[in-house]
């Protein structure tokens, strides 16, 4: 009797997982919007994974408008995107760049303005600037904390309060946001990111909610590690450069792999999508599945990774 009930569980167990995955192949076999004309707005667009979604939306035949904090860096990756369309069988746009700093909240609705002017609307607005943080709580600055959180959660959020009225008014636009793993599970000497990231989760569940009367979806995307610059241009404690690129940034994945998802989960209109193998994503179901065996392994890891100062 035993064995029958187990072989129903697992045949039962089984037929779930067969559906599962029928209906993710379906979703991915959806047409989705098409991006053709688009008016897609991409912060860091100057390099890593903002600049390989310009790659991406360009070739997609989208109307760019890239930000970041370098004129001459955006210029480049302008230069690199029109190179790169000749022959093109697609309508292409040469992109229209913005230059502010998220960090200086201020600068913002003069800078949403500007993004407006480029082409009079926004379809697509992709959060993606930001800046990662390593350190030990006890040796950080309050004012480090602050300024990721000006980067990674302020700025964001005042972009995207600036440029919403325009989106409310014409019924239609879409809100991405390039949060991180670190925005779902903490781990040892990221405080400011990953606090950062938890933040940015939580207001753009929010406004999910409170903006899908009017026809305009939110997108956050969770990556884990991508092969970029983030841990080469990371804070410290102290407000210095970390200037290292770290292993698991090296042989983090691909950022055009990554830019490509991205493009999915815009045509999709997906509300939530985590990008990260399979660790990670244990580490995800551990945390709300099992906190406690969670915290003791964060525990052991911040004890192997790092000792503070005094001991
Ligand atoms: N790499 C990774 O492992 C992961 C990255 N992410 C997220 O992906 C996003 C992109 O990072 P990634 O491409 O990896 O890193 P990069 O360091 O390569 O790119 C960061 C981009 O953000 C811009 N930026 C940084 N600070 C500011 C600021 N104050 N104002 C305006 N723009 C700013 C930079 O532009 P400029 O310096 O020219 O102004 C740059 O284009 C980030 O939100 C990051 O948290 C998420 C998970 C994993
Ligand atoms: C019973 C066995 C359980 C095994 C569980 C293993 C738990 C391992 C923990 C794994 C932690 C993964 C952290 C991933 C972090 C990540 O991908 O972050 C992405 C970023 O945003 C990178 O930013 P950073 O500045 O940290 O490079």
């Amino acid at each position: 009797m035993e064995r029958i009930m187990g072989g129903g569980v697992f045949q039962m167990v089984l037929a779930s997982a067969g559906l599962l995955l029928l209906y993710r192949i379906l979703v991915r076999l959806r047409p989705g919007t098409a991006l053709q004309d688009a008016v897609v707005v991409i912060t860091g667009g100057s390099s890593g994974l903002g600049k390989e979604c310009a790659r991406v939306f360009h070739a997609a035949g989208a109307r760019l408008v890239l930000c970041g904090r370098d004129a001459g860096r955006l210029q480049q990756v302008i230069q690199e995107l029109t190179d790169s369309s000749t022959g093109s069988q697609r309508q292409t746009y040469t992109p229209c760049s913005v230059t502010f700093d998220l960090a200086d909240t201020d600068t913002v609705d003069r800078a949403a303005e500007e993004i407006l002017k480029c082409y009079g609307h926004v379809d697509v607005l992709i959060n993606n600037a930001g800046i990662s943080y390593r350190g030990n709580i006890l040796d950080t600055n309050l004012s480090v904390q602050r300024d990721v959180m000006e980067t990674n959660y302020f700025g964001p959020i005042a972009l995207t309060q600036a440029l919403l009225p325009s989106m409310v008014q014409r019924r239609s636009g879409h809100i991405v946001v390039i949060s991180s793993v670190q925005g779902k599970m903490a781990i040892p000497y990221r405080s400011a990111y990953a606090a950062s990231k938890h933040a940015t989760q939580a207001y753009f569940d929010c406004l999910r909610a409170e903006i899908e009367r009017y026809g305009i979806p939110v997108t956050v995307i969770s990556p884990g590690y991508i092969r970029t610059s983030l841990s080469l241009n990371a804070v410290t404690g102290d407000g210095s450069k970390y200037g290292v690129l770290d292993k698991t940034t090296a042989s983090g994945r691909d950022p055009l792999d990554v830019a490509r998802a991205v493009l999915r989960a815009v045509r999709q209109r997906s509300k939530d999508v985590v990008l990260a193998g399979p660790l990670p994503s244990l580490a995800l179901y551990l945390r709300t599945l099992w906190p406690a065996l969670f915290f003791k392994l964060m525990s052991s890891r911040a004890r192997k990774e790092q000792k503070p100062k005094d001991e």
